[in-house]
C-alpha cells in the first residue's frame, strides 16, 4: 500500500485559524493524484440529490454513463491540521486500494466547482446504511427477520473485516451506519475517515458510544485495533435481530453507565437460535482476549446456516411506525447481566 512520506509529499504549511478542509482540498487532490487516486470531472455527474448525512459529510447519489454512485461531500469547515490531513489522505489512498465484494468501492474523488466541496466517488448502495435497513422491515411495530437473511448479512461484514484485517486495517468504527446495503449483500464503509464520536450535533452520536470497546473508554493509552472491530461485531450481530440501534433510548452518559459501570449488554431478543447469541455474547466481552477470532465466527456461522436458518425473529419491544420514523424508539428494554 503505497504511504506518504510528508516532506517529499509536501502539503502545504497550515496556519493557526486556518486549518480548514477547504483551505486544503487543493492539495489534497494534487497529493492524491499523485497516489493514483483518480480525480474525476464533476461535470460528468448528472443532478446530486442528497440520500444521507453524517457527522463529517453529506451523501448524495447521482449518475454518470447510465451508472449510479454515491458522492460524499465532506464538510468544508472540517478541522484539519496537518495531522488529520495526512490520516485523511491515508485513509483514501487505502480505500482506493482495497477490493472485495463487502468493501465499499472508491472510484475516485471530485470537486465541486462553485463550493470547492471536496467529494468522495464512491459505489452507490441501493438499500442504505444497516440502520435503515434494519427500519424498513418494521410493520405495526414488529421486527422479523429470517436467519437465513441473518446469516448472510452476518457473513458478508465478516467477510469484509477478514479481508481489511488481513491488510492490516482495523476499521475502528463499525455501526450500523458505517454498514451499507446493496441488493441485499453488506458493504462495509467508512473506515477510518476522522470523526468527531463526541460531536453533540450529530443525533445520532449518542448511540454509538454503544459500539465502541469499552477497553477504549476505561483505558487511557489505548487504541482501537482488530479486537475492538470485534466487539463491535457483538454489538451489530445483536442488532441485526432486534432492528434497533442498542440503548436507542438512553442518554450517552446512561449508556456509558450501563456498558461501563454496570458490564451490561442489551437484552437478548427471544427466539434468536442460542448458537448465535453466544457468539455475540462472545464477541462483546469486556476483556478482548475472550473475543472469538473473525475465522471461528465465520466456522461458527456456517455451522449454524445448517441447522438453523429456517428460523423467524421477531422483536417488539414496544417499538411504533412512527417512532421507527422519528429514529426514537419508544419503550424501555430489559437488560441482562453480561456473564
Ligand atoms: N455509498 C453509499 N450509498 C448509499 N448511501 C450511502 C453511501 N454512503 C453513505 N450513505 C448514506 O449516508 C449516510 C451518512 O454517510 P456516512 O456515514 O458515510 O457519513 P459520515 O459523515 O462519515 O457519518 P458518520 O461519521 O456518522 O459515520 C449513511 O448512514 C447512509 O445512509
Amino acid at each position: 500500500m503505497s504511504s506518504i512520506s510528508w516532506d517529499r509529499d509536501g502539503l502545504l504549511d497550515t496556519k493557526p485559524g486556518e486549518e480548514t478542509l477547504l483551505k486544503h482540498s487543493g492539495s489534497l487532490v494534487r497529493l492524491l493524484g499523485q497516489k493514483n487516486v483518480k480525480n474525476l470531472d464533476y461535470s460528468e455527474f448528472t443532478k446530486p440529490k442528497p440520500i444521507g448525512k453524517g457527522v463529517t459529510a453529506i451523501v448524495y447519489s447521482t449518475t454518470s454513463r447510465r451508472k449510479y454512485y454515491a458522492l460524499k461531500s465532506l464538510n468544508n469547515n472540517l478541522d484539519m491540521d496537518k495531522r488529520k490531513l495526512k490520516q485523511l489522505s491515508q485513509e483514501i489512498i487505502n480505500l482506493n486500494y482495497v477490493d472485495h465484494p463487502n468493501v465499499i468501492k472508491l472510484f475516485g474523488i471530485s470537486r465541486e466547482p462553485k463550493t470547492s466541496n471536496f467529494m468522495l466517488v464512491l459505489q452507490y448502495a441501493n438499500n442504505g446504511s444497516l440502520r435503515n435497513y434494519l427500519r424498513s422491515k418494521f410493520r405495526n411495530g414488529l421486527y422479523s427477520i429470517s436467519c437465513n437473511e441473518l446469516y448472510s448479512i452476518s457473513k458478508g461484514i465478516i467477510n469484509g473485516l477478514i479481508y481489511l484485517h488481513g491488510k492490516g486495517i482495523a476499521h475502528r468504527n463499525l455501526h450500523s451506519n458505517n454498514i451499507l446495503i446493496n441488493d441485499g449483500k453488506a458493504l462495509i464503509s467508512d473506515f477510518g475517515i476522522p470523526k468527531q464520536l463526541n460531536d453533540s450535533s450529530n443525533p445520532g452520536a449518542a448511540t454509538m458510544i454503544a459500539y465502541i470497546d469499552p477497553q477504549f473508554i476505561c483505558k487511557k493509552k489505548f487504541d482501537c485495533d482488530q479486537k475492538s472491530d470485534i466487539y463491535s461485531l457483538g454489538v451489530l450481530f445483536w442488532e441485526l435481530t432486534s432492528g434497533i440501534p442498542p440503548f436507542h433510548n438512553l442518554t450517552m452518559m446512561a449508556i456509558y453507565l450501563e456498558i461501563i459501570s454496570k458490564n451490561n449488554r442489551e437484552r437478548i431478543i427471544e427466539g434468536t437460535p442460542p448458537g448465535y447469541v453466544d457468539l455475540y455474547v462472545k464477541c462483546w466481552s469486556f476483556e478482548s482476549n475472550e473475543r472469538p477470532t473473525l475465522e471461528i465466527i465465520i466456522i461458527k456461522l456456517n455451522e449454524l446456516e445448517k441447522e438453523s436458518s429456517d428460523i423467524m425473529i421477531t422483536n417488539n419491544t414496544g417499538v411504533t411506525d412512527s417512532d421507527q420514523n422519528m429514529n426514537n424508539h419508544g419503550a424501555s428494554p430489559t437488560r441482562q447481566e453480561c456473564v
